[in-house]
This record gives structure tokens, C-alpha cells and sequence, in this order.
């Protein structure tokens, strides 16, 4: 019998478990897969969670998150990489000094503190840590409405609030890292800007705009779409293009939303195939 050597590129997602298979790591490893991109994972955490919240979560030991990260990427390798939850001070200074010692590029980093349920993932004396150690290696961060209202100290009510949220956002990183672009999420607007977002890369000020899906089914959304950027860069989709790619996907798979459970069920990752 022969084999076939196949050649695929290949994505790591830092992230914690979402039991209810709409968000986190099962959400961005489904993601990587509908683009054809090998998906690899180091879990931080396990929540206890389904389509009406988080019931609980449980922390990894920052040494295990140290031990996958570098069993990926010693062995197999990574053309990208996002993260997601990351829950404490400890797990964010592992991951960081990984990043930094194992030169991963392509970084996304989408500074997951609040849900859009308002439900807080982080702890309080995490985000500044984040701020500090992580963020600064990303190429892109991708917070959404109330993520950006702490990284900016901006109360974020309309498009303009948006714009400068991620205009002085931007400002902040850049003065010490090499951040090419900040993307405000609107999926927690309302009104006309709900599902319209804001990219800021210090040049060019961009509104992205689809179409706006009337559903209550957007459990894991912002997973989603920071996973489809990780993929097209393993594809070597340049930034701009790998953002508007993946924002395309993310209303896709909203489309088809997932009607499942008694909450906000899940997009359907896999559900634009019926498209093609
Ligand atoms: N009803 C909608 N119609 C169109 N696009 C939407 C809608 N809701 C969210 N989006 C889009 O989904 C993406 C994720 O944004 P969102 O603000 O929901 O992130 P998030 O709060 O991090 O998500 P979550 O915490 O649920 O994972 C953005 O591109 C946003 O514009
Ligand atoms: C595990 C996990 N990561 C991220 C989010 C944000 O949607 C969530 N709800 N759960």
C-alpha cells in the first residue's frame, strides 16, 4: 500500500474547553478544519459550560499549558496561532514567555475577559498582564465591545466610539511592539452597527460590514472569527486579507446558526459547505 504525504498548513490554538462544544477550543478547532489547516491545541482550562453560561471552570497548571505548547511546536511547527481564554496571571505569563521563546509568529490574540453574555473569564488581576506581556507580540487583537471599552477606557455606545477605541487602543500597543492592527467587534452593538466591525492598523481606518443576522444563536462568534483569522494567515493570507476572509466565514457560519439548547446556541461551522 502506498501513502500519501500530504502537506497542510498548520495552526495552534491556546484556549480553554467549552463542554458545550459552542466557543473555545472545540469551536476554533472546527474553524481550522473547515479551512483546511491542521488544527493543534493547549487547553488552559476546562468550563463547565453550555448555551445558557459557564457553570464552572477548572485551571490548567501553567506547566502543563508549557508542556503542549511546546510539544506542538518543537515537533510539528506552526505557520499561526491564537488565544483565547486564558483565564489567570500565571497561564498568561507561560504562554507569553513561550511566544516570545519560541519565536511563534502570525499571533491573534483575542483578549477573551468578557462574553457577550457578560459572563467574566478572566480574572481582575490578569488583564493587566495581558496588556503588558501578551499583546504586545500579537499581530492582531481582537476584543469586542466591552473587552475594548477596558483596553481603550472608552465607553463605546456607536461606530465613532468604535473608531476611537481602536485608533487609542492601537496607539497604546504599538509605541512598544510590533502589532500591525486592532479589530473592534460589534457584535454587542445594536441597532445598524450591530455585527459591523472597526480594523485600525495606524494607517488605514476601515469599517467591515457584511449583513446582519437576526438570530439569538451567536454563542462563540468571536471565536470563531479570531480562529478564521489564524487559519487564512497559516494559509498566507496577508492580514487585511485574512481578516476579511474570516469575517465573511463568521457570517456564514451565522446563517446557520446551530438552534440547540435552551440559550444562545452555536454557529454552524461546517453548515456554509451546503453552499459550495
Ligand atoms: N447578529 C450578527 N450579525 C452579523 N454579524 C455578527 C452578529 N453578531 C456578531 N457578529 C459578528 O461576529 C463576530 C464576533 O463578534 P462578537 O462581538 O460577537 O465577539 P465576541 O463577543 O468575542 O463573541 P463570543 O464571546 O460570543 O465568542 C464579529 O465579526 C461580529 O461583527
Ligand atoms: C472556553 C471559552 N472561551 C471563550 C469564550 C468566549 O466566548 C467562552 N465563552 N468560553
Amino acid at each position: 500500500m502506498t501513502t500519501t504525504k500530504t502537506s497542510i498548513p498548520i495552526a495552534l490554538t491556546i484556549a480553554g474547553s467549552d463542554s458545550g462544544g459552542g466557543a473555545g477550543m472545540q469551536t476554533d478547532l472546527k474553524t481550522f478544519a473547515f479551512h483546511c489547516v491542521h488544527g493543534t491545541s493547549a487547553i488552559t482550562c476546562i468550563t463547565a459550560q453550555n448555551t445558557l453560561g459557564v457553570v464552572r471552570v477548572d485551571a490548567m497548571t501553567s506547566d502543563a499549558v508549557i508542556a503542549q505548547i511546546r510539544a506542538v511546536v518543537e515537533d510539528i511547527g506552526v505557520q499561526a496561532a491564537k488565544t483565547g481564554m486564558l483565564l489567570n496571571q500565571e497561564i498568561i505569563t507561560a504562554v507569553a514567555g513561550e511566544v516570545t521563546a519560541l519565536q511563534i509568529n502570525n499571533l491573534v490574540v483575542d483578549p477573551v475577559m468578557v462574553s457577550r453574555t457578560g459572563a467574566q473569564l478572566i480574572d481582575d488581576d490578569a488583564i493587566q498582564t495581558l496588556c503588558n506581556q501578551l499583546i504586545p507580540q500579537a499581530a492582531i487583537i481582537t476584543p469586542n465591545r466591552y473587552e475594548a471599552e477596558i483596553l481603550s477606557g472608552l465607553e463605546i455606545v456607536c461606530l465613532e466610539d468604535m473608531q476611537t477605541a481602536a485608533e487609542i487602543i492601537y496607539r497604546n500597543i504599538s509605541k512598544n511592539s510590533g502589532t500591525k492592527a486592532v479589530l473592534v467587534k460589534g457584535g454587542g452593538m445594536s441597532g445598524d452597527v450591530k455585527g459591523v466591525d472597526v480594523w485600525f492598523n495606524g494607517e488605514r481606518l476601515e469599517v467591515l460590514k457584511t449583513k446582519q443576522v437576526e438570530t439569538k444563536n451567536t454563542h462563540g462568534t468571536g471565536c470563531t472569527l479570531s480562529a478564521a483569522i489564524t487559519a487564512n494567515l497559516a494559509l498566507g493570507k496577508d492580514l487585511w486579507t485574512a481578516v476579511k476572509d474570516a469575517k465573511e466565514y463568521v457570517t456564514s457560519a451565522l446563517s446557520y446558526s446551530l438552534d440547540i439548547g435552551q440559550g444562545q446556541g452555536p454557529v454552524g461551522h461546517f453548515f456554509p459547505l451546503l453552499e459550495k
